[in-house]
């Protein structure tokens, strides 16, 4: 799926209103419609809703909510905050509207105007969507203050009002409604995918507002998000006649003493991905617990018994991972470089590779196309950028990928798999249960038994990152968001 931004949004907006053709009161009320069968879905009677309305398009969305809401039954209150002199002309035509349903407007001008909340009041945040432009200041920062304050339930309209869109914002964020819900219309936001400011969305749902197709095919982005949709037919199907020569020998080079368990859970993953044959090179006090833990796999053991040291590639391999567990030791960077040099077949480096990379910056001795899958401490590592700069970091990794000419997979809540054309594919798939010991090391796995099947590497970080955050989905489900470790993502992987 495309991502755009705030201005592309409204040129597509544009092209709907004119090609469809469609009146913008009327795609103001058909998106009003889909958010209105949302909550009514979502909410049984017992609740009662406070629609708080700007007087731009946003607010017009909520205005017509609201009498979509009060025609169901439900018991509704609207506010308007009087952020401005005159609203839009959707907004107008809304507000005489909600006569239909005998509806009041209460205008807000001051917070001490703001409802008494119980505790059956659901908030709607309908004040200002893809339309900010500076800073909330005077009311609209008190009442979204007082919303923060006093409703634990928020449903946003397209945007959490005080949410930038856009990456490039220059609007630094200060006060934001923190929704429970975002119901977000055709395309999920940019700003939607970083740390920092993808918190304040709770739970995001798009509503296909049915904007023109043609516009939206038209429109060049380098911003995506991966659905399943997306990654269909990445992998093929198994043949009828095919053996495990047809999927390809990964090897894996991974663990040290104390971190074995890395070797063992990419080893599993990498297995899981489909791959014909597994090899693990590792220390070689680590034969019988690999033998053990992935009878599957074969096991290369190094000279070394503690570390790996150096690291032949046997016949017929078709792509190397190298990092998980592997230590920091001299002998085993020597060994990364020389690995390095004899590698003719894609490349994945994770981990500890990462770090050895770096600290002697040997960027230089990288393959072009070769799959790097650093977290946000291993990206501070290869680039210095500053730990909490989630939108610093993201450009810095297009850059990265660009000038290295390889697939740089930044990983985190919606992981970004950047390419060396400048393309960012955002993951669409993941739950927070995942934030544990190890899910990394099985991503890499997973990624390295793709490119040994011949997947190219984008597709094959995209289709990983998928894989990976689906399964996490399916694991949180069945053992709850708590209990997950990270070997049972490697039971969930399909
Ligand atoms: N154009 C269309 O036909 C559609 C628009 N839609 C809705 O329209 C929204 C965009 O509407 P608008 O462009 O009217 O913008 P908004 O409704 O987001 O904002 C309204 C106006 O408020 C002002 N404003 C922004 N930040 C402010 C601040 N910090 N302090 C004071 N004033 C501020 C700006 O002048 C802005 O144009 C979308 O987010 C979506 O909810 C949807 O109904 C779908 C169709
Ligand atoms: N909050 C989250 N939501 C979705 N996925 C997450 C979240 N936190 C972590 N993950 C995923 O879990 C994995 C963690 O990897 P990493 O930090 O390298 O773990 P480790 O180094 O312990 O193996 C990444 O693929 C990341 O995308
Ligand atoms: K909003």
């Amino acid at each position: 799926m495309k991502l755009f931004s705030a201005s592309q949004i409204r040129e597509i907006d544009q092209a709907t209103i004119e090609n469809e053709p469609i009146s913008s009161i009327d795609l103001v009320e058909r998106a009003a419609s889909t958010c209105s069968d949302w909550i009514i879905e979502a909410y049984d009677h017992s609740v009662s809703f406070h629609v708080f309305c700007g007087m731009g398009n946003n607010g017009a969305d909520g205005l017509a909510i609201a009498r979509h809401l009060a025609l169901a039954g439900y018991s509704v209150q609207v506010f308007a905050i009087a952020h401005r002199s005159s609203g839009t002309s959707n907004f107008t035509r809304n507000i005489e509207r909600l006569a239909e349903v005998k509806l009041d407007v209460h205008y807000v001008n001051a917070k001490k105007e703001m409802p008494e909340v119980d505790e059956t009041a659901v908030a709607i945040d309908a004040i200002l969507g893809i339309g900010l432009d500076k800073p909330l200041r005077g009311i609209l920062k008190d009442v979204v203050q007082a919303i923060q304050e006093g409703y634990d339930h928020v449903i946003s309209i397209d945007v959490p009002t005080g949410l930038p869109s856009d990456l490039d914002s220059t609007i630094k964020l200060s006060e934001c409604v923190e929704a429970t819900h975002t119901l977000t219309f055709q395309f999920p936001k940019l700003s939607f995918m970083v740390a920092g400011l993808g918190e304040y969305t709770g739970d995001v749902h798009v509503m296909d507002i049915g904007l023109d197709e043609e516009k939206i095919h038209d429109i060049d982005t380098p911003y995506h998000l991966t659905t399943g949709y997306d990654v269909v037919g990445i992998r093929q199907d198994r043949k009828a006649f095919s053996h495990k020569g047809d999927y390809g020998h990964a090897l894996i080079a991974a663990g040290h003493k104390g971190m074995l368990g890395a070797a063992v859970l990419a080893t599993k993953a990498c297995l899981r991905s489909g791959a014909g044959l597994v090899t693990t090179h590792i220390p070689s006090m680590g034969c019988d617990v690999l033998q053990i833990s992935a009878p599957e796999a074969m096991v290369q053991l190094d000279h070394s018994e503690t570390s790996i040291t150096s690291i032949p590639i046997p016949k017929r391999i078709t792509a190397v991972g190298i990092g998980p567990g592997l230590g920091r030791e001299k002998s085993s960077f020597n060994a990364l470089t020389a690995l390095l040099e004899d590698v003719q077949v894609p490349l994945l480096i994770d981990a500890d590779a990462l770090h050895l990379m770096s600290i002697t910056d040997s960027w230089s001795k990288l393959p072009a196309n070769s799959v790097l899958t650093p977290h946000a401490g291993e990206f501070h590592t290869m680039t210095g950028v500053e730990f909490g700069d989630s939108i610093s970091r993201l450009e810095a990794a297009r850059r990265w990928a660009k000038d290295h000419h390889c697939i740089v997979l930044l990983k985190g809540a919606y992981s970004a798999i950047c390419d060396s054309s400048g393309n960012v594919y955002f993951n669409g798939s993941g739950h927070p249960a995942m934030a544990a010991g190890g899910s990394g090391d099985v991503l890499s796995g997973l990624i390295t038994g793709l490119l040994a099947q011949g997947i190219a590497p984008l597709k094959a970080a995209i289709l990983g990152a998928w894989l990976h955050g689906r399964a996490g989905e399916e694991v949180a489900i069945d053992r709850g968001e708590h209990a997950v470790v990270a070997s049972d993502l490697i039971d969930y992987l399909s």
